[in-house]
């Protein structure tokens, strides 16, 4: 997955990166209006604790796949890593440096494909590469995207523009974005969410296929079972909200690199995959009953 210049290998983008992740004691509340100030607490009534202390190690080279009930906080967990958004408690590092903010060190693919769609899809990918490494020349620039673009098969598209494509090349374009500035982790929210099963398996096959190449640090939301027991290392399985936190982290033990066709032959893949879908119809079926609950007081 590291993209970079043929001809000189001393460049930045051309270094194989990778990153160590430490999330320690991390909680996330999202200030409510009106409500009763509690001095004991810190709190307001009305404030929503979506994250409560959650704690994780992610090691260089490892692919993480987070699973978790619908509204548990997967999202607001990326967008901390990613610098988005500011965790009201605890601390984040990426190779020992603190996150304090978005930062070209992690590469963002989203599920709605975020593409400007004026710009075609070179030029998507060419506007990122401009973006972080403005010193470079223009030639070296046209090579990095030219690599990107090959690496997701997506050469002979160039010169289209998003609307021009389908919405698995899209996302094509998305990860070739990611991965043209060689971020140190990769951070993938549903990355194939939006996508048709057939298009969403394919993608799946590129991803384990680029991953293979430099197994870059990667953190990944899905709901999918299937989908993070094919990529992952390891699974975090994390509870339903409010004050969600870390369940169980699963390791992931299949040689790779991985088929879709023979996975489920190996002796653990059946307890992995039982594992998780009892866990999310759990948490699912609670967040369900809270729900029913709530509305029948209102
Ligand atoms: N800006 C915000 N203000 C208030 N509450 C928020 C905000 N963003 C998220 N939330 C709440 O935090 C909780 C976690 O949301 P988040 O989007 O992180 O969940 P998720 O697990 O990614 O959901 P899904 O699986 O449906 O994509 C939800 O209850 C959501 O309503």
């Amino acid at each position: 997955m590291s993209i970079g210049l043929r001809s000189s290998p001393s460049r930045v983008s051309e270094v194989a990166t990778s990153a160590h992740l430490s999330i320690r004691n991390v909680s996330k509340v999202f200030p409510g209006k009106g409500g009763l100030f509690n001095k004991l607490t810190g709190k307001t009534t009305s404030d929503f604790v979506a994250i409560e202390d959650m704690s994780l190690e992610i090691e260089p080279n490892t692919f993480v796949s987070i699973i978790g009930p619908s509204g548990c906080g997967k999202s607001t967990l990326l967008n901390i890593i990613a610098g988005l958004s500011v965790p009201t408690q605890g601390t984040l590092l990426l190779n020992d440096e603190p996150i304090r903010g978005p930062g070209a060190d992690r590469g963002i693919v989203f599920q709605n494909y975020a593409l400007m769609p004026w710009m075609t899809v070179e030029g998507n990918v060419r506007f990122a590469v401009e973006t972080v490494n403005p010193k470079l020349s223009a030639g070296q620039q046209r090579e990095i995207v030219r690599n990107a673009l090959e690496l997701v098969n997506l050469t002979g598209a160039a010169r289209k523009h998003p609307h021009e494509i389908s919405g698995g090349m899209k996302q094509r374009v998305g990860i070739a974005r990611a991965l043209a500035i060689n971020p140190k982790i990769l951070l993938m929210d549903e990355p194939f969410g939006a996508l048709d099963t057939l298009t969403r398996g394919f993608l799946q096959d590129e991803i384990e296929r680029i991953w293979e190449q430099d197994r870059k640090t990667v953190v990944m939301i899905t709901h999918s079972i299937a989908e993070a027991l094919l990529l992952s290392d390891k699974i975090v399985m994390m509870t339903r909200g409010p004050a969600a936190s870390i369940a169980k982290v699963l390791d992931v033990p299949f040689p790779r690199p991985r088929d879709r066709e023979t996975i489920d032959e190996h002796p653990a893949y059946h307890d992995l995959k039982t594992e998780m879908e009892h866990h999310l119809t759990l948490e699912t079926r609670a967040v369900e009953e809270a729900r029913i609950q709530k509305l029948s007081k209102s």
